[in-house]
């Protein structure tokens, strides 16, 4: 369940018009090429894309109104990128998003600034941020202003195979039953459970997914809590940069989120966000952050009403490939959003499908378009792999733990980015999406693991410098080995040669095609 704070009223004051729900059920086809479950950021994307490539596409979306949500605020320009190859960069228009061009590290009394290399790009390309809900109304009014599209308020239940029962493993999907929860108030109103026919159903049912499990092993970790606070009135060290505060016992975060507001994220560590949350963040928070950011923070406390929670969550992507559906966004893949990347992981991988799905005419053929379909998990890896490992990663050298190596190492990383040129350019090129090549990623954490272990045995190295270095190379190795080993060590650093999955069929009932198919490995 969310854990949001329920006591808070709509935290933007900018309201866009809710995207209409077409409840006139009457002149649906039998059979839609295209069944999208979620309207958020990879459903909405997802169904602008198909309809501009001539699919009949229903979007299932439980709630049409502007989602109040501190998730998904940060766009990194690799996102953007995506966004502007589906034909959708104008969904950054007219919302008062504000250009990031990289970030502002802050430790102890240090700073630094590591800048996006974005020579080579047209100028309109740097990050977004932005209100999320304001974002996500443009992506579905995206959708919606497609002729092919249907944009309906539904509350999907679950997939269903060829005869219209609930689908089971080895069956092909063939689309879903829902609830359709109609706009308005009365008896024409009230919910009704309808089911709708599909070639091909895509599930983006975000974060909380309840259909994920017929579609991936999933297998989710809960390292931490973000707790966000809104700031007004106050201006951004270096504008136009997101905000790291390596604090203790791990970061805070600040991005801007409109010309006049600015987001707070804290970190929290653990499963349980403490008792008394405000008075946490008076006392261990509040003291760590930069000065000139410490008043408005202070003045966001008085209005407890305001501070939000949402848990974080790690899952690597284990798809199993069904016939007839496939899995996208944060229902197939999540990775901790300290690097803002979930979105540029959503949107490419959309891009990706919608790459590979184009050149077939038809998708009535499941297996067909099994088939072609088959690598979209081998070729996501790249940048999924990149930004996951990534993300995962520098939290876990960004946190304190109180371990002295573990201190050397996220010292270390600060003074390796600190240094600038390539140091830096390396390792903000691959976040920002730019860059996908998790092999690279995995270069510069030794790079800095190993600036790290000079530090300790230069000038002259004592036995102290020894015992520490190979304490923080105990350190780097226990952070980085797990994460490539969920991501898939092929995957990781030979994406060509990850397995391919098999999708084969075998005469069914009434000569109807039944599957048999290969589970895909990520690794
Ligand atoms: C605290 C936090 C901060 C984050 N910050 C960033 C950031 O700054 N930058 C970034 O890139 N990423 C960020 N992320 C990650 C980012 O929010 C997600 O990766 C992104 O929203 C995933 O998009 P999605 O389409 O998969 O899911 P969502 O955008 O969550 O969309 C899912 C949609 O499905 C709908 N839905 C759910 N179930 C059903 C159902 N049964 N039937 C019909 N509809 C349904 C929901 O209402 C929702 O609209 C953050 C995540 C967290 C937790």
């Amino acid at each position: 369940m969310c854990t949001t704070s329920s006591l808070h009223s709509h935290e933007d004051s900018v309201i866009l018009p809710p995207i209409p729900s077409n409840d006139d059920t009457s002149a649906d086809p039998e059979v839609w090429d295209v069944i999208i479950v979620g309207g958020g950021v990879a459903g909405s994307a997802l169904a602008y894309a198909q309809a501009k490539d001539g699919r009949r596409v229903l979007l299932l979306e439980r709630d049409l109104s502007q989602p109040d949500r501190i998730v998904g605020e940060l766009l990194q320009p690799g996102g953007y990128l995506q966004l502007k190859k589906l034909g959708l960069e104008g969904c950054v228009e007219g919302i008062d998003a504000i250009k990031v061009y990289g970030y502002a590290l802050f430790k102890g009394g240090q700073q630094a600034v590591v800048r996006y290399p974005m020579e080579g790009y047209s100028a309109d390309v740097a990050g977004r941020s932005f209100h999320h809900g304001r974002f996500i109304q443009k992506l579905r009014g995206a959708a919606a202003s497609c002729p092919s599209v249907t944009v309906r308020q539904a509350l999907v239940k679950k997939l269903v195979n060829d005869k219209g029962g609930e689908w089971q493993e080895g069956e092909v999907v063939t689309g879903v039953v829902y609830r359709h929860l109609p706009a308005g108030t009365g008896p024409e109103s009230a919910p009704v459970e309808r089911s709708a026919r599909a070639h091909l159903t895509l599930v983006c049912d975000g974060m909380y997914s309840n259909l994920r499990k017929h579609l991936s092993t999933p297998k989710i970790a809960h390292p931490s809590f973000f707790v966000g606070l809104r700031l007004t009135g106050c201006t951004l060290p270096v504008p136009g940069h997101g905000h790291v505060v390596l604090a203790r016992p791990s970061p805070i975060l600040f991005y801007p989120i409109s010309s006049t507001e600015v987001r707070c994220l804290v970190d929290v560590p653990g499963e349980k966000l403490p008792g008394d949350l405000p008075a946490y963040l008076r006392a261990t928070v509040a003291p760590q952050l930069p000065d000139v950011l410490r008043p408005a923070f202070l003045e966001a406390l008085e209005r407890p009403e305001a501070i939000r929670s949402m848990q974080n969550k790690l899952m690597p992507a284990k798809p199993l490939h069904q016939p007839g559906a496939l899995l996208l966004g944060d229902a197939f893949n999540m990775r901790h959003p300290l690097t803002g990347g979930g979105m540029t992981v959503a949107l490419s991988d959309c891009s990706l499908l919608v790459d590979m799905l184009r050149p077939l005419p038809s998708l009535a053929d499941a297996f067909g378009t099994a088939q072609q379909t088959a690598d979209f998990y081998t070729r996501r890896k790249p940048l999924s792999a990149t930004i996951n490992t990534l993300a995962n990663a520098l939290y876990k050298v960004f946190c304190y733990t109180g371990d002295a190596a573990q201190e050397e190492m996220r010292q270390a990383c600060f003074d390796y980015l600190a240094l600038g040129g390539i140091c830096a350019a390396g390792p903000i090129s691959l976040l920002s999406g730019l860059n996908p090549r998790p092999s690279v990623l995995v270069q510069h954490f030794f790079m800095v693991a190993l600036f790290g272990v000079g530090r300790l045995l230069l000038p002259r190295p004592s036995l102290r410098g020894l015992y520490m270095a190979l304490a923080l190379l105990a350190v780097a190795c226990r952070i980085i080995f797990p994460i490539i080993w969920a991501e898939g060590v092929r995957a990781v650093f030979f994406p060509a040669l990850a397995p391919k999955p098999v999708v084969s069929a075998t005469a069914g009932n009434g000569g109807r095609r039944s599957s048999s198919v290969g589970v895909l490995a990520s690794s």
